[in-house]
């Protein structure tokens, strides 16, 4: 799915009103139905609305989700928020249809006109949407914050009031809505995918509103999120006559002294991938953890007992995957090192691998096409940028891709998926029972199989990226959230 900016949502807007044609406060209209349709399939008869309304198109979306809420019988009360002398003509229009299911609407002027809160109300946040173009100030940011603190419940349309939708805004971030479902149009918006800003949404609920078809595969947008349908086709079904040496040959190379773990994680994931073949190299310490906790993997053991310290790379491998558990020692930075100099096959290189490359400033040797899978503390070592920073972390994992002509997948609750190109797949599958230790051995075992079967480096991150989160959403449901560990999700990969 693409991914747009305000400004390109309201290209498509017009397109849709254009082409259509539909009047714009018939399309208001629209969206208001298919909210309120949700409104009414998620909540009984015992809630009562508050619902907010600015003065723009967000408002008017808001009075006409209250004239529907009427009239399918809840309590509704409307509250416009006067930020502005006057109103929109969407907004305008929907205040006089208010009168047909007979209610009133009151002007909100001050905090103290704010409502009562008892236990069933339920507020409704349809103030500011993606026409946010300043900080919230006055009587806008007195309401927000009276919502903050008396609701525990708030609907927001499209957008939490007082976030600002795209990456590049230079609205900086001061109150804003803590909403506990969104109702967003047609796309997630591009603020929604990161750390920092995408908190704000509670859960994001894409409402179709029909927008122009067309237009949206027109409109050139570096930035995706990858839904099921999108990943339908990478992995090709199985042929019936196929035998293992089919479907690629693996080699993981992972494991030091007290993190063999990390090299059965990824070994055991590689192995649910669907690779014909799976190898992984270890030190000789780990040859019984291995051969018991994986046993269709072969194993290939390091002179040194303890660390990995050379990595052969056998005959016939289609992909390897380093760093798991690796450590940190010279020698297995030398292993490394001279790995890269050999390898002829795609690469995946995570965890400790991507530690030894930094501080050893070896990007120059990296191959073309590797994947790397850093999690945000291995990005800041990577590339200097605050851990807390999660926008320029994106734009310079962008950057990264591009100069080093790899992908970048960086991880986190909506994780990155870079490429040269300078565009971005956002991986819409995902649980935050994911966080936890050894989740991200799992991803980079699973990566570098579907690398071993012969799937291109792009669509093989994105692919791993979303059966390994389709996993954590299936786990969490039947373990509990608490519960999930990284093993889980192997049993769970599809
Ligand atoms: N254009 C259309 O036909 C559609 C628009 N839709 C709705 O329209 C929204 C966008 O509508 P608008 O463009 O009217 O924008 P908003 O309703 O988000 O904002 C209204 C106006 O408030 C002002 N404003 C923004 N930030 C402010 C601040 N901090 N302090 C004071 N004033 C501020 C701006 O002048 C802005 O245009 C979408 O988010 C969506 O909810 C939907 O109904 C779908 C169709
Ligand atoms: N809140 C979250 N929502 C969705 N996925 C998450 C969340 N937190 C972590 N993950 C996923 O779990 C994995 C964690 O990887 P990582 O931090 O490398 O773990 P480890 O180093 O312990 O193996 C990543 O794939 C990440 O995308
Ligand atoms: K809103």
């Amino acid at each position: 799915m693409k991914l747009f900016s305000a400004s390109q949502i309201r290209e498509i807007d017009q397109a849709t009103i254009e082409n259509e044609p539909i009047s714009s406060i018939d399309l208001v209209e629209r969206a208001a139905s298919t909210c309120s349709d949700w409104i009414i399939e998620a909540y009984d008869h015992s809630v009562s609305f508050h619902v907010f309304c600015g003065m723009g198109n967000n408002g008017a979306d808001g009075l006409a989700i209250a004239r529907h809420l009427a009239l399918a019988g809840y309590s509704v009360q409307v509250f416009a928020i006067a930020h502005r002398s006057s109103g929109t003509s969407n907004f305008t229009r929907n205040i006089e249809r208010l009168a047909e299911v007979k209610l009133d609407v009151h002007y909100v002027n001050a905090k103290k006109e704010m409502p009562e809160v008892d236990e069933t109300a339920v507020a409704i946040d349809a103030i500011l949407g993606i026409g946010l173009d300043k900080p919230l100030r006055g009587i806008l940011k007195d309401v927000v914050q009276a919502i903050q603190e008396g609701y525990d419940h708030v609907i927001s349309i499209d957008v939490p009031t007082g976030l600002p939708s795209d990456l590049d805004s230079t609205i900086k971030l001061s109150e804003c809505v803590e909403a506990t479902h969104t109702l967003t149009f047609q796309f997630p918006k591009l603020s929604f995918m990161v750390a920092g800003l995408g908190e704000y949404t509670g859960d994001v609920h894409v409402m179709d509103i029909g927008l122009d078809e067309e237009k949206i595969h027109d409109i050139d947008t570096p930035y995706h999120l990858t839904t099921g349908y999108d990943v339908v086709g990478i992995r090709q079904d199985r042929k019936a006559f196929s035998h293992k040496g089919d479907y690629g040959h693996a080699l993981i190379a992972a494991g030091h002294k007290g993190m063999l773990g990390a090299a059965v994680l990824a070994t055991k994931a590689c192995l649910r991938s669907g690779a014909g073949l799976v190898t992984t190299h270890i030190p000789s310490m780990g040859c019984d953890v291995l051969q018991i906790s994986a046993p269709e993997a072969m194993v290939q053991l390091d002179h040194s007992e303890t660390s990995i310290t050379s990595i052969p790379i056998p005959k016939r491998i289609t992909a390897v995957g380093i760093g798991p558990g690796l450590g940190r020692e010279k020698s297995s930075f030398n292993a490394l090192t001279a790995l890269l100099e050999d390898v002829q096959v795609p690469l995946l290189i995570d965890a400790d691998a991507l530690h030894l490359m930094s501080i050893t400033d070896s990007w120059s040797k990296l191959p073309a096409n590797s994947v790397l899978t850093p999690h945000a503390g291995e990005f800041h070592t990577m590339t200097g940028v605050e851990f807390g920073d999660s926008i320029s972390r994106l734009e310079a994992a962008r950057r990264w891709a591009k100069d080093h002509h790899c992908i970048v997948l960086l991880k986190g609750a909506y994780s990155a998926i870079c490429d040269s190109s300078g565009n971005v797949y956002f991986n819409g599958s995902g649980h935050p029972a994911m966080a936890a230790g050894g989740s991200g051995d799992v991803l980079s075992g699973l990566i570098t199989g579907l690398l071993a079967q012969g799937i291109a480096p792009l669509k093989a991150a994105i692919l791993g990226a979303w059966l390994h989160g389709r996993a954590g959403e299936e786990v969490a449901i039947d373990r509990g959230e608490h519960a999930v560990v990284a093993s889980d999700l192997i049993d769970y990969l599809s």
